[in-house]
Order: structure tokens, then C-alpha cells, then sequence
């Protein structure tokens, strides 16, 4: 159950009568979530998501809020937060930060079909042209300059192989990145797994959970997903999902030759970045609450999965 932050209706009530949202019918509790607490609320006008801030760098929700506004505005399937009749978004609950949501329609995929694949490929792709312009700036917090000095704290509880295999992969994206190869910058989504969407059948209702958004490399997030969406339990690439992804995304936002190369090493990079964000919740800074943390050792297996086969050929872009 992952409401950290009990409320009442009377709280409620008092928060939503800033807003031209409707007065209060019920108020849920979401048990699924590992960082929020979150909240559906119906009112007597529509259905809401409510957002209370537990963790993180609260001082950096004005960037969420302002990334967010921007890509509603561009039309893409995001939670444009609700504004009050001010205009201001973000507000204290409960001492939390707060911000109100539309709720989107759908369920997570959990074996996504191949008309799914090509729905998020598309949206990612629209959203990544649009996102070029996005004026705001936080840099990539899970990039190589993370990696560089949080994979020390984890080595001391692996292998000696898992050891050797971390140390000689990061030194790998510093000879490759550090060389700085020119990749398209843009904002990201930067967690966008299967459970941060929601598909109404093969209809892609919306991108949720931004908080790790940041501006960066895009293939950042491009490789996030290929890792998440397109990865048999094996760990290896599943062609269908891969290409059915790419070639969408591609009609939207070819890939450049830079970042063509930069492809193999970019899949490594990001399946480490998660065994290393997984390997420090579960030995370095467990949460304070009881819920099962991920395991890292399906990213440990995906990375590995990379190595061995290198990258399935990017499908052909069509012109
Ligand atoms: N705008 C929305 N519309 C519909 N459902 C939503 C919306 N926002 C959140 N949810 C639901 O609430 C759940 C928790 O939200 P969210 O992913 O933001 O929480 P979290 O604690 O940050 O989770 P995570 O563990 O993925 O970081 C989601 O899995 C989803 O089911
Ligand atoms: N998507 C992350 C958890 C939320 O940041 C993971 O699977 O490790």
C-alpha cells in the first residue's frame, strides 16, 4: 500500500475549492507506487489524480510542472497538471507538496502487443520533436556523471566477476561518451517504463510519472525503452517489439548517425544505470517503507544480454 500520507475528505474539500474542478464525491487511496503518495479523486465535474510529494528535490517540481504544461500544450497524451484560479499548480497538503492531475484512461501493458509497441514508438517520437524546444534545464540526473561515482558503493556487495563486469563497463562509456559524440539534446521522460503508461486497449491514454524528467541526451530515453518494452525474460531484444518501436519512432524523428552509433553502447548504458539505482535501494539507502524493491539482477541479465549480442540492426527508415 503505498499511501505514505493519509488525508481526509474536509482536506480535501478545503484543497479543491481553489480549483474550477468540482466539489468532492469520493477520495481513494492508489496502493500501486514506491515514491508518492497518490490518490484518485472524483468530483461531481470529473476524475482527478492526486499527487502528494514524499521524496526527492521538491525544489525541482516548478521544472515537472513547467515540462509537463509544455507537452499538454503540444498535444501530447500527458497529465497536464490542473492550475487554480490564479494560475499556480503547485501547492502544500498535508505539509507535502501537492499537484492535481486529469486522470488518464488505461491500465498498464504488461506484454505489450505490437500495436501498443508502435503507438508508444509514435508518441515518444512526437514527443522528442517537440521537446528539442523545451526551454527549460535539469541536467540528466542518472547520466554517466551519476554512474561515475555511485557505482563505487555498490561494488563492495558483488561478485568479483559482477565487479570486474560494472568497473570495465563504466571505464567502456567514459572512453566512448566522455568524447563527447554530438547526440541530439531535448527534455525526457527518463524512467519511461511499461507501468509509467497507460493503454486503453491498443490506444495509448496517456505518459504518467515525469519525476525523473530531465533535459539530455534523447537517446536516453529511446534506450529506456527498447530495455523495458522490447526485452524477453531472457534478457535478450524481442525483434518484433524492438523494430515495431523504432521504425515508429524513426517516422517521427530519424535517428541521426551519431546517434546510430552511439546505440549499442547507449542500451549498456542505461541497463546498468538501472542495476546500479536498483543494487542502491536494495544494500546502499533502502526507503523507509516495507515494499519490494526491484530486483536489480533482471538489469544485471539485460546488460549482459547486450554485450553478447550487440544490438539488433535499426529498422530502415522510410523517407
Ligand atoms: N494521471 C493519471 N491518470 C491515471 N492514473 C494515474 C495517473 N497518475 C498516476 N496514476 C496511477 O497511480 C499510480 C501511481 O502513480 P505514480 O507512478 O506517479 O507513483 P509513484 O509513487 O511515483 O510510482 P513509481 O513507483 O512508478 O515511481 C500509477 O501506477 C497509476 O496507476
Ligand atoms: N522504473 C524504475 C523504478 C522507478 O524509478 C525501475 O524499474 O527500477
Amino acid at each position: 500500500m503505498a499511501v505514505f500520507t493519509p488525508l481526509t475528505d474536509p482536506q480535501v474539500v478545503e484543497f479543491l475549492s481553489r480549483f474550477d474542478a468540482g466539489s468532492l464525491v469520493s477520495l481513494e487511496g492508489v496502493p500501486a507506487g514506491t515514491e508518492n503518495t497518490t490518490f484518485f479523486v472524483t468530483t461531481d465535474r470529473r476524475e482527478l489524480v492526486l499527487t502528494l510529494f514524499e521524496q526527492g528535490e521538491h525544489e525541482e517540481l516548478p521544472f515537472f510542472v513547467e515540462l509537463l504544461d509544455y507537452l499538454d500544450e503540444h498535444r501530447l497524451p500527458v497529465p497536464g497538471p490542473l492550475h487554480d484560479r490564479d494560475g499556480v499548480a503547485l501547492h502544500a497538503l498535508a505539509g507535502k507538496p501537492a499537484l492535481l492531475f486529469p486522470k488518464l484512461p488505461g491500465q498498464h501493458p504488461k506484454e505489450p502487443n505490437l500495436t501498443q509497441c508502435r503507438e508508444l514508438g509514435d508518441t515518444l517520437g512526437r514527443m522528442h520533436v517537440v521537446s528539442r524546444h523545451f526551454p527549460g534545464h535539469r541536467p540528466n540526473p542518472r547520466d554517466l556523471h551519476w554512474l561515475l561515482p555511485m557505482h563505487h558503493k555498490v561494488l563492495v556487495y558483488l561478485s568479483p566477476q559482477d565487479q570486474t563486469l560494472m568497473k570495465d563497463e563504466v571505464e567502456i562509456y567514459q572512453g566512448f561518451f566522455g568524447n563527447a559524440p554530438d547526440l541530439p539534446q531535448g527534455a525526457l521522460h527518463g524512467d519511461l517504463f511499461r507501468d509509467n503508461t497507460l493503454f486503453d486497449g491498443d490506444r495509448l491514454g496517456g505518459l504518467i510519472d515525469f519525476y525523473n524528467g530531465c533535459t539530455g541526451d534523447l537517446l536516453f530515453d529511446l534506450a529506456i525503452v527498447i530495455n523495458d518494452w522490447a526485452t524477453d525474460t531472457d534478457g535478450r531484444l524481442d525483434a518484433a517489439r524492438h523494430d515495431a518501436i523504432l521504425a515508429a519512432y524513426q517516422a517521427r524523428r530519424p535517428l541521426t548517425d551519431a546517434e546510430r552509433d552511439a546505440w549499442p553502447m547507449m542500451l549498456r548504458l542505461t541497463a546498468l544505470r538501472y542495476w546500479l539505482s536498483r543494487l542502491l535501494v536494495v544494500y546502499v539507502d533502502p526507503p523507509a517503507h516495507d515494499l519490494t524493491p526491484h530486483d536489480p539482477e533482471q538489469f544485471r541479465t539485460i546488460l549482459k544480454a547486450r554485450l553478447a549480442d550487440g544490438a539488433l540492426p535499426l529498422p530502415e527508415v522510410n523517407e
